[in-house]
């Protein structure tokens, strides 16, 4: 079974169609990227998915269950782009909340050891640089131990080492059947997951492996490719 199914979901968000007539399969155990330019509805078409978005048409599975079902809230985990989390407590108080909140207290100190924050555990989130902060926040999802990770553009102003660690951190979870959806404007981290939903003004453009995005458009280099692709559409 598919971790996620959307069935022509679109979504209008004042009079701007967000997510355009979108239907998809998102499979189970592996990292998927969803990828495309800014302001081409990956927030709305993820927020759809966990369940915080008004206004959706369509239909919307997630792990056999209809999207933000109260069965899915302990086994989605959800990073928004902006960290959410409290700038009052220190970086292990806000991981150990939501670890007790999902009975995980266990996996508190993996978690800031996966974000390379254990040496920052007693700082107060205030105190924290922006990256750092959303690293504070991935490990809040992370400790939840979720099926399905859902994380929105989660390596945005990270630096590269930081961010190929976070990536390796991803495929281990995938690797113990954690589905992951991911999203990113950067199309160098496209080779980073195993499947790609590219989208673009709102609508999906296509859906494939990064191989097959390469032999489709015989471009070697996933930012030209998806280039490509959307100008062959065009024309
Ligand atoms: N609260 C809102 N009210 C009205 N329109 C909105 C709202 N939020 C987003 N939009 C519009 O919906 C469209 C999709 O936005 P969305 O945030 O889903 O895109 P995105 O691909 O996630 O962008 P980014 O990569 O910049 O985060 C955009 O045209 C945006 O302007």
């Amino acid at each position: 079974m598919d971790a996620i199914r959307c069935e022509n979901v679109t979504v209008w968000r004042g009079s701007v169609t967000a997510v355009d007539d979108v239907s998809l399969t998102v499979p189970r155990g592996r990292i998927t990227g969803l990828l495309g330019p800014s302001g081409c509805g990956k927030t709305t078409l993820l927020r759809s998915i966990v369940g915080t978005q008004k206004n959706v048409t369509g239909n919307v599975e997630v792990l056999g269950a209809p999207a933000g079902s109260a069965s899915l809230r302990h086994r989605v985990g959800y990073v928004t782009q902006a960290a959410s989390i409290y700038t009052d407590l220190t970086v292990e108080q806000n991981v150990r909340y939501f670890a007790t909140l999902f009975g995980a207290t266990d996996g508190v100190q993996g978690a800031l050891e996966a974000v390379d924050l254990t040496a920052r555990a007693g700082h107060l989130a205030s105190d924290l640089s922006g990256g750092q902060l959303s690293r504070v926040s991935i490990a809040c999802a992370l400790v939840t131990k979720p099926s399905l990770l859902v994380l929105d553009e989660p390596t945005a102003g990270l630096d590269p080492v930081l961010r190929a660690d976070l990536w390796t951190r991803f495929a281990d979870l995938a690797a113990s059947g954690v589905t992951i959806l991911v999203s990113s404007h950067v199309m160098d981290e496209a080779d980073r997951c195993d499947d790609l939903i590219l989208m673009r003004d709102g609508r999906l453009v296509a859906q494939l492996t990064p191989r097959d995005l390469r032999e489709r458009t015989e471009k070697n280099n996933l930012e030209d490719a998806f280039l490509t692709l959307i100008q062959g559409r065009a024309a």
